[in-house]
């Protein structure tokens, strides 16, 4: 596990490294392939919830949501899609 961090502290370091074009960030890496990538991605790793959430324990299941989570996000930075934009739907 990484440092500790919010939602929306995650959110604003992913967009930044997206602009920075950071090279070996596994974000930029995302971005620059694209919401056809990503998507593969965040399907991946719901499915891996899923799994989790049936077959392994609490832990293991935080674990896979919070890979969720930044794949994600990845696909609001790639496009163009603000926190704004989504908590206006909850
Ligand atoms: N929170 C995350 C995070 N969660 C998941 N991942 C990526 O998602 C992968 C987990 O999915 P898998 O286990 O399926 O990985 P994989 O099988 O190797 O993936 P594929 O290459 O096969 O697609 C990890 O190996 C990471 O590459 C993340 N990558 C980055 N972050 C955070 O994002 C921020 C920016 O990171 P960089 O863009 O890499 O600098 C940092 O704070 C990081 O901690």
């Amino acid at each position: 596990m990484g440092t500790m961090k919010t939602f929306e502290q995650l959110f604003d370091e992913l967009r930044a490294k997206a602009e920075s074009g950071q090279e070996g960030s596994r974000t930029v890496e995302l971005v620059t392939a694209g919401v056809h990538t990503i998507g593969k991605k965040v399907v991946e790793e719901a499915a891996e919830v899923w799994m989790a959430a049936e077959h392994e324990g609490a832990d293991r299941t935080a674990e896979e949501i919070s890979q969720l989570l930044y794949h994600l996000q990845v696909m609001m930075v790639a496009r163009g899609i603000s926190l704004q934009d989504v908590y206006a739907h909850l």
